[in-house]
């Protein structure tokens, strides 16, 4: 599992660190593995001798890290030109340094140039970038050439992932020591491209908790429940499945689907789509009322169920058993209505699964710039963990732990594709998983279907439930 730090941790760490090196050592080893991964790129396309590199340096150690990587390419014949933002501020040692390799100051972007680097800011930036740097990156934008971010990308707010103003879209983002939030979460994440660690050391000194851990293919497989020589139906796991309507026939069809790709022995379905539900999928056993349902080990909830009295006393019955308990949609808007989250309180698990909207309704408030900040709040205030949809889907527990999904993709942004989400992460919550690791499980593989379905052509969300099969069977070996 990888995991990103919060910039006062890390800030904490380089200073205990430097404590034991030579003055000037941790700029160098990151000066090295920038330069390093430039030459990389360069030689893919034609060389570092001769190639044309613009360096875009403010008046940080940020620009300092880039001017001595420039100075190293320009040593190894690059042609490298400096674009100082303050030239009185500039890094004195880092300027010095490319100009006797070479390097030499300019006062406009070239118009052509064969790779970036974007030192203008790292992870010293506060607020939205100042007009000078918001205006070269913007006629940056237009320039198309490749562009390195150093550490982050320029103009985004590092510890939450926002992006505020102007920022720099990088291909690659070369950073120091470790992840930080804007890498993985939030429209940030998507400005930093292909991001490279480089380590200068830092493994050692950096103590604090993570701000967010980023699960892999690993983990889920490792957490995956199988079964065993001994297993049956009812230890595999029961969940039930309390969607749809006769309004919502889909909703429940969707969510069924999810449930029975998941690890469960059985699902057991109750409300008024069941004709629907037994057609679709024979193996189900369906009830009218979630009272008649029979014994299940977790309950999902919400989706299509529609807002009426029923409704309700459907909702009511799931969060009075002793079970783990999955609310989305309907069930969030008919338990809150704009005010009674507190009602959601309860001693067994519960997951809940908003988009922003629903957020909005549970919380009170929109999750806003901190999605991590939002959704653990909530998590706290309602006991629960909180998975926040999103293009990096946020999953937080009420103890403030947050994970961060990295297989989202923009093809699950389709009606249905939640419905098919909580009906699976219901089966992982049935099958023993605890909640908050059902719910990161749940969204991984939800994307990674989500991504296979869309090499197909447009999706929608049955083809995302058709794909998690193939995807877990690839998953999971
Ligand atoms: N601290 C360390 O041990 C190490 C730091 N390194 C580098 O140092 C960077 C941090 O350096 P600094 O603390 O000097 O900070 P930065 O270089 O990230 O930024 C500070 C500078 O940017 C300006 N600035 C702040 N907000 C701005 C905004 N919104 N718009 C425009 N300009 C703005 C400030 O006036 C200041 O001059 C890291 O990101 C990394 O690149 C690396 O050399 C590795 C070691």
């Amino acid at each position: 599992m990888r995991q990103a730090w919060r910039v006062a941790d890390v800030r904490s760490a380089e200073k205990a660190l430097m404590a034991t090196v030579p003055e000037g050592a941790l700029m160098q080893r990151a000066a090295a593995g920038l330069a390093r991964r430039c030459a990389l790129m360069l030689g893919a396309h034609g060389g570092v001798y001769g190639a044309r590199v613009l360096l875009l340096v403010g008046s940080g150690d940020n620009g300092g890290d880039t001017l001595f990587a420039g100075a190293r390419l320009a040593a190894r014949g690059a042609q490298v030109s400096a674009l100082l933002l303050d030239p009185d501020r500039a890094h004195p040692g880092g300027l010095r340094e490319l100009r006797r390799l070479g390097g030499r100051t300019v006062h406009d972007l070239p118009e052509r140039c064969d790779l970036v680097l974007d030192g203008i800011v790292g992870i010293g930036a506060s607020g939205s970038l100042r007009p000078r740097a918001a205006e070269l990156v913007a006629a940056l934008a237009e320039r198309r050439a490749p562009v390195v971010a150093v550490d982050v990308p320029s103009g985004v707010a590092v510890d939450t992932g926002d992006v505020p103003g102007a920022a720099v879209t990088a291909d690659v983002t070369v950073t120091f020591g470790c992840l930080k939030p804007a890498h993985v979460v939030g429209p940030a994440a998507a400005h930093a491209g292909i991001v490279d660690v480089v380590d200068i050391g830092l493994g050692a000194t950096l103590r604090a908790d993570p701000a967010v851990r980023i699960p892999d293919a690993a983990d889920i497989a490792a957490w995956w429940p199988r079964p065993g020589p001994a297993s049956d139906k009812y230890s595999r796991g029961v969940v039930g499945v309390a969607t749809g309507s006769a309004t919502y026939p889909g909703a429940a069809l969707l969510s069924v689907s999810g449930a029975l790709a998941g690890p469960v022995g059985m699902v057991r379905y109750a409300g008024s789509a069941r004709d629907d539900v037994v057609r679709a999928h024979p193996s189900v056993v369906t009830a009218d009322r979630v009272s008649d349902a029979g014994r299940v080990q977790a309950w999902v909830c919400g989706s299509g169920l529609g807002t009426d009295e029923t409704a309700r006393t459907e909702v009511r019955g799931v969060l009075a058993s002793p079970l783990p308990v999955l609310l989305d949609a309907d069930a969030l808007t008919l338990l809150v209505d704009g005010r009674h989250a507190e009602d959601l309180r309860r001693n067994a698990p519960l997951v809940v699964t908003p988009h922003d909207g629903e957020f909005r309704r549970l919380a009170g408030e929109a999750p806003g710039a901190d999605r991590m900040g939002a959704a653990c709040k909530l998590a706290a205030w309602i006991n629960a963990v909180v998975l926040l949809k999103g293009d990096r889907t946020v999953v937080a527990t009420p103890s403030g732990q947050v994970f961060v999904n990295p297989t989202g993709s923009p093809a699950l942004a389709t009606a249905g594709s939640g419905d098919v989400l909580a009906g699976l992460l219901g089966s992982l919550l049935a099958g023993g998983l605890p909640a908050e690791r059902a719910a990161v499980a749940a969204a991984f593989v939800h994307g990674l279907a989500g991504r296979r379905a869309a090499e197909r052509g447009p999706v929608t969300s049955a083809d995302v439930a058709a794909q998690l099969r193939p995807a877990l069977a690839e998953l999971l070996g």
